[in-house]
């Protein structure tokens, strides 16, 4: 056979890559051309030529020719897995010598960026029908609004040195300029009358930056510790582009809403409501502007109860999630002109437990809308995915995500379990009322008013099993200032505006350090200073110990010896800044891995239904 027609013979090795140069090339040999050339030595040798002898000769000869062959082939084979295996153990061994360099905290980064990778895969954040037929919007919305000259004027640095001034920190493209005064955010004189007369004079920082970017039409994700004025940042650019809707034509029945703001709790919506309606008739109080219908959509209400606005059309709607759905499922009203949602405890509502429910809201959006997050609490994981879903978003930062207020004295103590409620009672003496508890156990909510309620101290309680009217009568009565305590479990922690509460008391201490943010976040609102309390024993899981031990140093509180002689092999690194905060929590104290949120959405999403007191429902 001529050369050219010859067949190359891998080597059958199923460890090497089969198109890798091959350097046991073995020319082939045609089966009948080698027999002749075997038949050829034997007679060279003259063994007999009879037939069956020369056959067995030549059986042996093929025998000892494959097993010779064979041979090479296996020590071929060793060859090459020894020289990778050479390989392999020094790529191992340079990393272990890299790694041996590296110290248990760089480690330990190291793993939560691989978990966090891991659990990154979540769908963009945008309703399917958008996704489905793969609707992208690339600007922002346009808004007629326009920031005064002076402020326009100005060059980009001097913008950032008034930035800096008030510790706001921001990203993104264009980012509108920050505005010090009310007044030059071109607000209705009727409401900044009202504000002034609530000594809401300047605005905050969350403010100042955060409400020209939101009259600029920007999608934008705020970031600011409890009490620092939010939900203004998020109303008023709801009730102007209102305002503008109806003054270019008045809204007439079943036309609206503008815009709609979501909170993961029905007590939240209740106040962000009041909030709404309270400005909206400070805006029409002088007949010089038009009324403004507000909708509060929420479980546990008839909502016949306010037929009235659905008389007259709707500009802006309060909800929390389960009963806004069910008004669109029933089309009480339409999304067709809405184009503004905001989230309150934005972090809470994109978190596993509702973002069904948000995506499942969104896919009644016709067009493209507005979105705004704000909380104070928004780790790393969150503001990630909430990029992807937004518009060029506008991040809008003051101070860390999770990070305590830093008007609030924390006082954490070591009180044995038994002990508890006796120095509770000890503990309200610390300051005049109103005081709020809390406790994570809807029983020992329960425990504690009793208890209370035979002292004579009086206290109401609320938690996630008490129905509508308790829920209500609670919140109410200790508004008023006709009840001294409150005792609550977490539903009432987050985003409730309660005035002058001086001090709070956590009689357990919650998992997730984000839970004791917002708790303790009830007092030292607007400026005002208060005291927190907290009560911790061995129950308490080291952990959130340690979370705990960097909150108080970060916040440059006292921190008491039994919290600082807990070891961390990551301390240095939070000393030097270097680590910011558990991704998926805003812990500082652990990472990942260890991360009780994490563990608890995972169990939650298995479980697949939410408790009562995750407060969206009906
Ligand atoms: N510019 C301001 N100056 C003074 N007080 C203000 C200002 N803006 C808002 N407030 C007051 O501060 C209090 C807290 O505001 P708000 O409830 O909006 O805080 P928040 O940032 O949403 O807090 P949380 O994160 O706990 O929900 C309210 O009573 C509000 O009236």
């Amino acid at each position: 056979m001529e050369p050219s027609k010859r067949r190359r013979i891998r080597t059958p090795s199923p460890v090497y890559n089969l198109d890798e140069e091959d350097d046991a090339y073995v020319p082939y040999i045609p089966v009948q051309q080698r027999r002749q050339e075997k038949l050829a030595k034997l007679s060279s040798l003259g063994v007999n030529s009879d037939k069956s002898n020369t056959r067995k000769v030549q059986e042996e000869l093929d025998e000892r020719e494959d097993a010779q062959r064979e041979e090479e082939v296996r020590r071929e084979k060793a060859r090459k897995e020894r020289t990778l295996l050479l390989e392999a153990q020094e790529v191992h061994l340079k990393k272990a010598a890299e790694d041996s360099k590296k110290t248990a905290g760089e480690k330990a980064q190291e793993i939560d960026a691989e978990i966090l990778e891991a659990i990154k895969s979540r769908r963009k954040l945008a309703s399917d029908m958008e996704l489905a037929q793969g609707i992208q919007y690339t600007e922002p919305l346009k808004t007629s609004w326009r920031p005064p000259r002076y402020v326009r004027e100005r060059s980009p640095e001097q913008d950032q040195k008034l930035r800096e001034k008030y510790h706001i920190v921001v990203e993104g493209d264009d980012i509108p300029p920050p505005i010090e005064h009310f007044q030059d955010m071109k607000i209705p004189d009727p409401i900044l009358e009202y504000l002034r007369s609530n000594r809401i004079v300047s605005p905050t920082p969350i403010q100042l930056q955060g409400i020209p970017v939101a009259f600029s039409g920007r999608d934008i994700i705020g970031i600011a510790f409890t009490g620092s004025g939010k939900t203004l940042a998020f109303c008023l650019p709801l009730i102007m582009m209102s305002l503008e809707e109806e003054t270019k034509l008045p809204f007439v029945r079943g036309e609206g809403p503008v815009g709609i703001i979501l909170c993961p709790s029905r007590e939240l919506a209740n106040q962000t409501y009041d909030n709404v309606v309270t400005w909206c008739s400070a805006l029409a109080k002088d007949g010089k502007y038009p009324q403004l219908n507000s909708l509060l959509c929420i479980g546990g209400i008839s909502m016949n109860e306010q037929s009235h606005v659905f008389n007259k059309g709707i500009h802006i709607v309060v909800a929390t999630p389960g009963r806004l759905i069910d008004m669109l499922e029933k089309k009480r009203f339409t999304f067709n002109n809405c184009k503004y949602l905001c989230m309150d405890e934005a972090d809470r509502m994109i978190d596993l437990g509702f973002e069904d429910d948000v995506r499942n809201i969104m896919s009644f959006f016709k067009n493209q809308r507005q979105t705004l997050l704000f909380s104070a609490t928004m780790p790393k994981k969150i503001q990630d995915f909430a990029r992807e879903s937004l518009i060029k978003p506008v991040l809008v930062n003051v101070g860390r995500a999770g990070a305590a207020n830093l008007d609030v004295l924390q006082v954490v103590e070591y009180v044995k379990q038994e002990a508890k409620m006796v120095y509770l009672l000890e503990c309200l003496q610390k300051t005049p009322p109103p005081v709020i508890i809390f406790s994570e156990n809807k029983n020992e909510v329960d425990d504690i008013q009793e208890y209370l309620l035979l002292k004579g101290v009086e206290a109401v309680a609320i938690h996630g099993s008490k129905s509508q009217e308790e829920r209500r009568y609670a919140i109410t009565s200790f508004k008023s200032g006709a009840k001294d305590v409150m005792v609550a479990s977490g539903v009432a922690s987050k985003g409730l505006d309660f005035n002058d509460i001086q001090h709070v008391i956590i009689y357990s201490m919650p998992k997730e350090i984000e839970d004791y943010v917002h708790q303790i976040g009830r007092t030292g609102r607007s400026g005002k200073t208060g005291i927190a309390t907290t009560f911790v024993n061995m129950n308490t899981p080291e952990q959130t110990l340690l979370d705990l031990k960097y909150l108080l140093m970060e916040a440059g509180q006292k921190v008491p010896p039994f919290l600082s002689t807990i070891e961390d092999p990551r301390a240095a690194q939070i000393r030097s800044g270097s680590i910011t905060g558990c991704p998926v929590c805003g812990g500082l104290g652990h990472g990942i891995s260890n991360c009780p949120k994490l563990e608890d959405a995972q169990r939650r999403q298995m479980a697949s239904h939410r408790t009562a007191d995750d407060g969206g429902g009906y």
